[in-house]
């Protein structure tokens, strides 16, 4: 048995009600990498389902990019903790290798395919709903990544309709890191590292463009202590018309 924290929990329970995200009847695909993100989450839905007043199915999908990628270890996991899971194989890698050079356009090359996956899975299994692991700190990275280089602001929605109907939901959105990491090494489960693209299990660093954010926000935050909490406030209060966007302007 795992012990998840009633932080978590909560954390979990709330977020929920908040954007309702999780509801009577839903049939979750929970996308499962294998890190400590999306093995929190499973572990953290499945305590849910127990305690919910709600009845909802989940079920645990791992994709497989064609790399011979040893995933024993992530099922045999599931199996343990009875949660259903199915690995799916593809041949991301190799159409990656014909399509693109090893730049860090692999990553979200990577990313776009596994995706279409998921979506995939989701609609071959009659889920109306996927989950991500996306965190509060992904958040932080990705508003500030997308302000620093491509001159937007956007972050990583908790609940939002994909353009094929599915629903994709981000349960751990208002979490932070540190307490996911926390959960998998109290617990002693072996999560796959941290990589932000399966290339770089091989030979691609981490883009750079995300490490410096990262570092960033870590100066920051030690700087303002409040910090995340500041920013989760922040991003449900949006002045969308204090900016020059003028569509958006007030007259
Ligand atoms: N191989 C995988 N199989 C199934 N789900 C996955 C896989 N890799 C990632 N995911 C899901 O996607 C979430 C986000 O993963 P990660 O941060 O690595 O991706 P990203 O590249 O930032 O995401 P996106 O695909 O949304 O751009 C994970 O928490 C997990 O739910």
């Amino acid at each position: 048995m795992v012990k998840l924290s009633k932080k978590i929990m909560s954390k979990l329970g709330r977020t929920n009600a908040e954007f309702e995200l999780i509801e009577e009847g839903d049939k979750i695909l929970v996308g499962l990498s294998g890190g400590k993100d999306s093995l929190t989450m499973i572990h953290a839905l499945k305590e849910q389902q127990r305690r919910a007043p709600f009845k909802f199915e989940f079920l645990a999908v791992t994709v497989g990019y064609g790399m011979k990628e040893n995933y024993e270890a992530l099922i045999a996991h599931c199996k343990e903790h009875e949660i259903e899971h199915i690995f799916h194989d593809t041949k991301i890698y190799d159409l990656a290798k014909e399509k693109i050079r090893k730049n860090s356009s692999f990553c979200s090359f990577f990313s776009r395919m596994r995706r279409g996956t998921l979506y995939g899975v989701a609609e071959k299994y009659g889920c109306n709903k996927l989950a991500l692991g996306h965190h509060m700190d992904d958040a932080a990275e990705s508003f500030f990544m997308n302000f620093i280089y491509n001159g937007q602001m956007r972050s990583l929605a908790p609940k939002y309709r994909a353009d094929n109907g599915l629903i994709v939901i981000r349960p751990l959105i208002q979490m932070r890191e540190r307490q996911l990491r926390a959960f998998v090494e109290s617990n002693n489960i072996a999560a796959i590292g941290d990589e932000a693209c399966p290339a770089m299990r091989f030979d691609i660093k981490m883009p750079h463009a995300r490490a410096s954010t990262k570092e960033m926000l870590a100066k920051m935050e030690k700087e303002f202590p409040s910090l995340f909490t500041s920013m989760n406030a922040a991003f449900k209060n949006i002045s969308a018309d204090s900016f020059f966007d003028k569509q958006r302007f007030s007259i």
